[in-house]
Order: C-alpha cells, then sequence, then structure tokens
C-alpha cells in the first residue's frame, strides 16, 4: 500500500464513507484510500439475507456498544444500560440495520437551514436523495420525488396479508395513504426498502462492489485508525494499525473521517480536536477546543406487541426448508423482505407547533410473531434474563408489533472519552427520557396506536395486546393509565439506533457546531467530517438514507462540483 495518496484517506466504509469513497473516484486521476477497521462483508447470509439482519448483532463485524447506565429508562435493561450495535465491517451499520428507506421530513431539513446550515434546505437535499435512487416501486408514487439508475435499490418489502389490514385500520382512523419520501410524510405508506433482487443493499454491495476494479480506489481492510496528524491546524494524513503495524498514510488534500456517530467524535477528540478541558483531563494536547461528542440525539423505540386470530404474520415457520430453497433458487419468499411492511408518521394532539404536516411519532408495522424466531433474529435488546424469562411466557406465534418511534427528541446527551487509548470504548452517554416532553409524545404514539387496534380491521383479525407487565414490573400503576405507560417506556423503551449531531454542522460563528456547512472542522484545514454525526438534528425517520445523502453532498463539496443539476430542473415545477 502506497503511504501518500492524492486526494483523501477515508476512514470508515459505512453509510457515508462509501459513498464519498465510489464518488471521489470517479475522477480517474485521483487515488483515493479507503480504510475500514472491520473485515468483508462478502458472502455473509446474516448481512444478505433481509428477513435475518439482526443476525449480526453481537458478531464480530458489530462494535457491540453499550451505554452508561441510564437514569430515567431501560429499567428492564442489565445494568440499565442500552445496547448500541454498529457496523465493523465493509458497509458499516448499512449491514447490519433493519433496510427501511426514508428520508425524512422536509421540515427538519428547513429546521437545519434555519439554524445557520445554509445549503441544506429540503430543496437543497432533495436533488440528492433522488441522485442516490434506484426506485423500483409501483407507479402510483410522484416520480418527481424518486430517481432511476442510481447506486441504492429500493423496492417495497411488503410480504404478508397484514399490510393491508393495517392499512384499512389507518384509512378508518382517518389516515389517508401517501409515501413518506413523497409530498407529505404524515399518513400510513407502505415501507420502501433497500433490497434489490432480494438482497440487503449496503453501501458495501450497492456502492463498492461495483466499482472495486477502478485501480485509483484502494480499500484497506481490518485497518483501525488511531489518529488524524494535524500539523499546524492543517490535517495531513491519518495513522493507523494494520496487522499490527503502525502505519502513517499522508493525504495530499484531504482527510474525511466518516466514521460514524461515535467513532468520529472519538477519533477527532484522540486527535486533540474536542473539549479543551475534556481533553487536558486525558492529557491529550490541545489543537481545537470544539464541542465535539455534545448534542447527542436518538430516537428511542418502543414495542406495542398484538396477538392476531389469522396466521398471518412470519415467524418460526417461516424459515423452512421450502422458504430456504425458494429464495435460495428465485431470492424471493419470507426471507427476501424485512417484516417491516409499514410506516405510520402522526402528529401529537394539542401540539403546540404550527407546522401541520411535522410528525411527532413514527409506528413501523412489524409483521413477524414473538417467537422463537423473533429471539433469534430479532433485535438483542440487552434485557435481563429474568425479563426474558417472563416475556417468553407471553410468546405467540401469530402476532405483530408496532413500533413506536419517538421524532424530534428533547433529551440529548453526549459522547466522550473514556481514556486516551483508542481502544478503549467511548462514554456513550444518551440520558433517554430525562425531558418528560419525549414521555408525552411517546404516550401519544401509544394512544394512536390502541386506536388503530380498535378499528374494525383490526378487531377482524381479534388483535389484543401482548402485554408486558408482570409481577414486580409496572404492576403497580392502574392499567392502561398515561403512568402505566410511562412506566413501561421508562422499562422497554430502547434506541432505535439513530444516534446523529456528535460532530453538529452549523454556520461558520456557531460555538455548538464542529462542522461549517461544507462539513470543514472548523479551525482546521484539509479535515472534513461526512457522516450521520454532523446532522443538525435527528431527522424525522430512519437515518440511512440522510447520512447516504450526506456523503453524496460531501463529495461533491470535495470535487467541487455540482452532480444533481438535472435533478434540480426534475423538482423545479414542485411547491417545496
Ligand atoms: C440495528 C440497526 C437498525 C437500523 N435500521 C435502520 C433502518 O431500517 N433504516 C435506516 O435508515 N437506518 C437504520 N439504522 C441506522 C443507520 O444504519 C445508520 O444511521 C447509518 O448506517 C450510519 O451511517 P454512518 O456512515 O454514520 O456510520 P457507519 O455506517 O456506522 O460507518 C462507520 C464506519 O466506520 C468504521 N470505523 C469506525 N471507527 C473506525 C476506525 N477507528 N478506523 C477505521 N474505521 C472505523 C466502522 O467500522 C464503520 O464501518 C439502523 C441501525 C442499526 C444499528
Amino acid at each position: 500500500m502506497p503511504d501518500q495518496y492524492d486526494l483523501s484517506n477515508i476512514v470508515g466504509a459505512g453509510s457515508a464513507g462509501s459513498v464519498i469513497a465510489n464518488r471521489l473516484s470517479e475522477d480517474s486521476g485521483v487515488t483515493v484510500l479507503l480504510i475500514e477497521a472491520g473485515g468483508s462483508e462478502y458472502g455473509n447470509d446474516n448481512i444478505k439475507i433481509p428477513l435475518i439482519g439482526g443476525g449480526l448483532q453481537k458478531s464480530s463485524a458489530d462494535w457491540n456498544y453499550q451505554t452508561l447506565p441510564q437514569k430515567n429508562s431501560h429499567f428492564a435493561m442489565n445494568e440499565h444500560r442500552s445496547y448500541w450495535p454498529r457496523g465493523r465491517v465493509l458497509g458499516g451499520t448499512s449491514c447490519l440495520n433493519t433496510l427501511v428507506y426514508i428520508r425524512g421530513s422536509r421540515h427538519d431539513y428547513n429546521q437545519w437551514a434555519e439554524e445557520g446550515c445554509e445549503g441544506w434546505s429540503y430543496k437543497d437535499v432533495l436533488p440528492y436523495f433522488i441522485k442516490t435512487e434506484d426506485y423500483q416501486m409501483p407507479n402510483e408514487y410522484d416520480s418527481a420525488y424518486h430517481g432511476k439508475g442510481g447506486y441504492m435499490k429500493l423496492t417495497d418489502s411488503t410480504l404478508t396479508p397484514l399490510v393491508e389490514v393495517y392499512r384499512r385500520g389507518a384509512e378508518e382512523i382517518g389516515y389517508k395513504t401517501v409515501d413518506a419520501n413523497g409530498e407529505d410524510q404524515i399518513g400510513f405508506s407502505y415501507a420502501q426498502a433497500s433490497v434489490h433482487n432480494g438482497e440487503r443493499c449496503s453501501t458495501a454491495s450497492c456502492y463498492l462492489r461495483p466499482i472495486l476494479s477502478r485501480p485509483n480506489l484502494h480499500i484497506s481492510i481490518d485497518s483501525f485508525v488511531t489518529k488524524v496528524i494535524i500539523k499546524n491546524k492543517i490535517a495531513t494524513g491519518v495513522e493507523m494499525l494494520k496487522s499490527n503495524r503502525k502505519l502513517k498514510i499522508s493525504a495530499k488534500r484531504e482527510v474525511i473521517v466518516s466514521a460514524g456517530s461515535i467513532n468520529s467524535p472519538q477519533i477527532l477528540m484522540l486527535s486533540g480536536l474536542g473539549p479543551k478541558q475534556h481533553l487536558q483531563n486525558l492529557k491529550i494536547p490541545v489543537i481545537a477546543d470544539l464541542p465535539v461528542g455534545n448534542n447527542l440525539e436518538d430516537h428511542l423505540q418502543y414495542f406495542v406487541k398484538h396477538k392476531i386470530n389469522q396466521s398471518y404474520s412470519l415467524s418460526s415457520e417461516s424459515r423452512n426448508m421450502f422458504s430456504s430453497l425458494q429464495y435460495a433458487l428465485t431470492r424471493t419468499g419470507p426471507l427476501s423482505g424485512t417484516g417491516l411492511e409499514a410506516n405510520l408518521f402522526g402528529r401529537m394532539i394539542n401540539r403546540e407547533e404550527s407546522l401541520p404536516n411535522y410528525p411527532d411519532y413514527q409506528i413501523l408495522f412489524l409483521s413477524v410473531a414473538h417467537d422463537n424466531f423473533f429471539y433469534d433474529y430479532g433485535l438483542q435488546l440487552n434485557l435481563k434474563e429474568s425479563v426474558k424469562d417472563l416475556i417468553k411466557t407471553r410468546t405467540s406465534t401469530t402476532e405483530f408489533t408496532s413500533v413506536l418511534i419517538q421524532q424530534r427528541p428533547k433529551s440529548t446527551g453526549t459522547i466522550r472519552l473514556a481514556s486516551k487509548d483508542p481502544f478503549d470504548y467511548p462514554l456513550i452517554q444518551p440520558n433517554y427520557l430525562d425531558h418528560t416532553y419525549d414521555v408525552k409524545s411517546l404516550i401519544a404514539g401509544i394512544r394512536k396506536i390502541q386506536e388503530l387496534a380498535a378499528s374494525n380491521p383490526l378487531q377482524e383479525i381479534g388483535a389484543t395486546l401482548n402485554r408486558q407487565d408482570f409481577d414486580g414490573i409496572c404492576d403497580k400503576a392502574k392499567f392502561d393509565s398515561d403512568e402505566y405507560w410511562e412506566c413501561m417506556l421508562r422499562h422497554y423503551a430502547v434506541t432505535c439506533y439513530h444516534p446523529t449531531s456528535t460532530c453538529r454542522m452549523g454556520a461558520k460563528d456557531d460555538p455548538t457546531a464542529v462542522v461549517d456547512t461544507k462539513l470543514r472542522v472548523r479551525g482546521i484545514k484539509g479535515l472534513r467530517v461526512a457522516d450521520a454525526s454532523v446532522m443538525r438534528h435527528v431527522i424525522s425517520g430512519n437515518t440511512n438514507a440522510p447520512t447516504i445523502m450526506i456523503g453524496e453532498r460531501a463529495a461533491d463539496f470535495i470535487r467541487g462540483k455540482d452532480t444533481v443539476q438535472k435533478f434540480k430542473e426534475q423538482i423545479k415545477h414542485l411547491k417545496l
């Protein structure tokens, strides 16, 4: 491997880093190095098969983070800690996520712009979303909002008869069916998924694999970056460990850190960029006093489970010889879907804010029964063994889960270094549910789920709440009171895996910002951060698509190019 590259060392081959590597290496005259701590994703069925995406959790391709113990939440979890899976593999977290494709609300981006992120309003980011997409959905969606021929393949991931039951229920309680990535996010929407020909479309498989033969792109896997080398406030390269050898690789023009919302702030702080007092306490020489690791935002999710009297949902029986053969031969059948079939974005009643179509909660419908399959391939939640045993007494072979996800949380947290050793995991403090507003808006979502469950279409299939309260767990509060649900939330709500904003973007003079609106680290030349950590705030929805969009934008900033002119034309007539 050469020890110098023309344009960039990109640290982290995740959702953003892989995109940037692809785009920068389109210019054949420059050499690009993409550095990834994890190994190859190739041939790993736990990555490839959509339905068993959870199978990668706690494997060697997962950083396997835990938060600090939570004061006001996670009471049913070991030590009150939240387990945070993160991909440590080519493709990063796009290799172990649940493949839901949502861009966020137009109001999110307009708010970023209002808070000083000039050039990041919805009108500015929409062309980049369109550029990334190869949309293979039914034609009734407004095609002006979608793209064909991009690297991210999107398909409809509906599989079971439940999806039409959800839709009819949502319609009965007043929701129209919308394209959640189109004009209005509020309403019922069929899930759009990053799945291609029945396989996961990670940024490794969809952005990197097709261009591996480019001679100017080098990818170094199993390579752990320990710091960015900064001389006279100019980033000149990185230090990394590969096969037990310490290497220094220099970049003539830029270093781009795309190591995600936990590791990007970690690398910056190890390099001397961060809160002065914190770095001084750890005896790290301070190069720039910046609010790195502050403003951590994340979505909480809470699972409301309903048993049903029809065998509509996916279950342990869905993974059998027949479905495995069907998948092997045709890439269709139960294994080809994610189980997450639809969304409902809604608002709180009596919400103070004025924007009528800015959602407060997202409900994702998971048509998978809470049985052995769920335990084997579902999300690992860090539940105490004693609680797991109790929950198993209420398992069911036909069921669906309404995954309630709070939008725009008010509780925020931090990432800090545990020590100056790059191998020590950072301290993650999300402070979940510290703010009572977050409890209030989640309860509003639970009430909406109850309204839906009481609708005729859901009652026709016998939807009944599969309770998760037990002796000693929320048994003191009156069942179904707000107090009861608050207790349940504080026990069972967990991360929705959307940490953002730890290297937050802002205007040049914004003291809360780590990077400027072109993603350059403030006060340092030749260094950018581009991944979920730069989001001004966490968006309404899921964070993979917005992170890919950020990767696309970063590449244009670095190349000094506007590659989306034709998509700007495409959206010219839209009222944005
Ligand atoms: C279980 C789960 C389910 C999710 N489901 C969805 C979903 O359905 N839809 C959705 O939109 N979003 C989902 N997300 C969130 C989404 O996948 C992430 O927001 C997104 O992938 C973040 O991208 P990133 O580029 O910021 O970081 P990552 O993709 O995590 O990339 C960071 C990369 O940097 C590498 N790295 C870190 N440190 C170093 C170092 N020191 N040296 C070298 N390399 C390093 C990592 O190994 C990793 O490959 C989910 C996340 C999880 C965990």
